[in-house]
């Protein structure tokens, strides 16, 4: 499908906005008021800047306070509206888009309302110009699609539609199925907005917290549906008012915009081949529109491993770590300052070198990369370049194997492996025997594989991310959580598969401070799951390395709040293991020392199908790491 883009949504004068869209692959823009009449181009300049990029102008928004207005108000608004019709043309756009009147003073009248927008329709057409009407959530009399479309129909001139606007329908509750209901030929213009669930004043949700489809809690894909279901074949169009976007560097937020119109077509169109799935047997009528499709969405099978990058004193920290928790170093790379460290399946790759720069890694300890295990890695990769995922070159010997790697928002490197890889197998030749006298090896520990992996983002990026993981990894988003950490409030929110297979926690600070933030990149964990917490506290201690220290107020608390045994929350004390529970599941969680200014590993037992990340503890957790660092 067409798909465009409000100029409101990217940062920047509108001429850099153009340039973002079409940068990104959009197909259209539409114009806002705002950006033109700031804009030191003329109208023709515009037209011939946005045809030069291949784009198209295809709506101009938002005309205001136009309809339910006492007579002599009618012909100063027609008008005014002349005046915007003669400029479309000389931009060459051909829809315009009233908004419901959103003043105290407008009559509640429906059949003046439909008179005055059959005038303006009639005064439109002869500049070429349609009229597409939208509710405002806020509108003061028309406030919801039906309504907008009740007028609309009543009015009944050709060159007058509505506008519909998932935001403005979704944030009141309103059921979209009834769109199926409107002509399609009478949806003149749909725009598409993604927020999340808020109990707050609408207009300032819409104007302040809009975020691109599927980043939100709003179901864009069935809301889409039904309008494709109509018939609508108009183009697909973002409108998000964001604080963020608003002011951040307009091509990564178009980048990130497009990537959500694939996803958003992808899942329709792999909804309307029904179960099979297959694109062969469709379960409804096809609609008339053509909607982009991905390759497969990607089922990843777990972690094929975790690349942590540490300079020579910081390597021997997490070297320590590893050993004392029953990692053991089994294999060197043949051409690279890497090594393989092992527990069973498990494999933490430690490398000396900073991988996207060839040198020697300088800072602190970092997880740098993501093996992802998947089935298909070409298709993995095939499908992440189609979502505007930057691929990353690798540099390598021609006798190694090809891993495809993509750089997510935050720098991170993800890399598709084959499932079920064993040693002697593709990726893993790279990895030669150590010299002897390098191997280092752990203790018998229960550890069960990598549990999760914890990234800080920065703040604005966090929606980009989450949306790159969910449509690149295949993750199931859960709902944004704010933890309050000792210096600032922590947003959180967890990605997993439905079989839990992979699992990756988000966090950034909502103000940009604290220490979790002030680490250079932010602070990150890898989580181990176990079964056996107390073993492994145990066997780490015995290994020489202590686990974080928690606040003896945190188990006389936990006294207070649950019938843990006296003996065991002593032994939880003595290890600082935390405590959670859901239903009949249980989180027993400790954590390291922080290694350097930002890594630490985490261990974690889930009892009874607990399926969250004990965020209850997250403060008390931070609160402690906090102490640690300022001992
Ligand atoms: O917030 C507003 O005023 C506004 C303007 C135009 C729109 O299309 C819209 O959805 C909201
Ligand atoms: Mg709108």
């Amino acid at each position: 499908m067409r798909r465009s883009i409000a100029t409101v949504s990217l940062s920047g004068t509108l001429e850099e906005k153009l340039r973002a869209a079409a940068a990104a692959g959009f197909d259209g823009v539409e114009v806002f008021d705002n950006d033109l009449v700031a804009s030191p181009m003329p109208p023709r300049e515009v037209r011939g800047l946005a045809e030069s990029l291949g784009l198209g102008l295809d709506l101009y928004q938002p005309f205001r306070d136009f309809e339910g207005v006492d007579d002599a108000r009618l012909e100063r608004n027609l008008r005014r509206a002349e005046a915007k019709f003669a400029l479309m043309v000389e931009l060459g756009v051909h829809t315009l888009l009233v908004c419901s009147n959103a003043s105290e003073s407008a009559i509640d009248d429906d059949a003046r309302a439909a008179a005055q927008l059959h005038r303006l329709a009639e005064t439109a057409a002869p500049f070429g110009v349609r009229i597409a009407y939208e509710a405002l959530a806020w509108g003061s009399r028309v406030d919801d699609y039906a309504h907008s479309w009740r007028v609309v129909a009543e009015a009944d001139h050709p060159s007058l539609g509505v506008c519909l606007d998932s935001f403005h329908i979704l944030s009141k509750g309103d059921d979209p199925a009834g769109i199926r209901g409107i002509p399609g030929e009478k949806i003149f213009f749909l725009q598409l907005a993604d927020a999340p669930h808020m109990a707050m004043d609408v207009l300032q949700w819409s104007r302040h917290h809009r975020c691109f489809p599927g980043q939100g809690g709003f179901d864009l894909t069935a809301f889409t549906g039904h309008v494709l279901a109509a018939g609508y074949t108009g183009p697909l169009s973002l409108e998000v008012f964001n604080d963020v976007f608003r002011a951040s560097d307009p091509r990564r937020t178009a980048a990130d915009a497009l990537r959500s119109l694939s996803v958003l077509e992808d899942a329709l169109s792999r909804e309307q081949d029904g179960p099979g799935g297959d694109g062969a047997a469709p379960t409804g009528a096809r609609p008339a529109v053509t909607l982009t499709r991905l390759p497969d969405p990607v089922e990843p099978a777990g972690y094929a491993f975790v690349e942590v990058a540490a300079e020579e004193d910081s390597a021997e920290r997490v070297r320590a770590v590893l050993a004392a928790l029953g990692f053991e170093h089994t294999r060197d790379h043949r051409s690279k300052p890497v090594q393989m460290w092992r527990h069973g399946a498990t494999r933490i790759l430690l490398n000396s070198a900073d991988p996207r720069l060839g040198h020697t890694w300088s800072g602190d300890a970092a997880a740098t990369a993501l093996g992802i295990a998947v089935a298909d890695p070409d298709g993995a990769a095939h499908r992440a370049e189609r979502l505007l995922a930057p691929p990353l070159p690798r540099r390598r010997d021609p006798s190694e194997s090809r891993l495809h790697a993509v750089a997510a928002p935050d720098g991170t490197s993800v890399f598709f492996c084959p499932a079920g890889a064993v040693e002697g197998d593709s990726w893993l030749e790279d990895f030669s025997a150590p010299a002897a006298q390098g191997l280092r090896r752990g203790s018998a520990t229960p550890l069960t594989g990598i549990d999760h992996v914890g990234l800080f983002q920065p703040f604005d990026h966090f929606d980009e991310a989450s949306l790159f993981y969910r449509s690149v990894l295949g993750l199931e988003p859960a709902q944004n959580l704010e933890l309050a950490a000792p210096d600032g409030l922590v947003r959180s929110r967890a990605l997993t598969r439905p079989d839990a297979a992979l699992r990756i926690a988000l966090n950034a600070s909502v103000l940009g401070r604290g220490f979790q933030a002030d680490a250079a990149g932010g602070a990150q964990h890898i989580a181990l799951g176990c079964g056996d917490v107390f073993a492994v506290a145990q066997a780490m201690g015995e290994g020489g390395v202590a686990t974080l220290r928690i606040s003896d107020n945190y188990y006389a608390d936990l006294a207070s709040r649950t019938d843990l045994s006296p003996a065991i929350r002593e032994r939880m004390r003595e290890h600082g293991i935390l405590y959670d529970r859901a239903g009949d599941g249980e989180f027993f969680h400790f954590y390291t020392p922080m290694l350097d200014g930002r890594l630490f590993f985490e261990v974690v037992q889930r009892k009874g199908g607990y399926d969250g990340y004990g965020a209850a503890n997250t403060p008390f957790r931070m609160a402690a790491q906090r102490a640690e660092r300022s001992q």
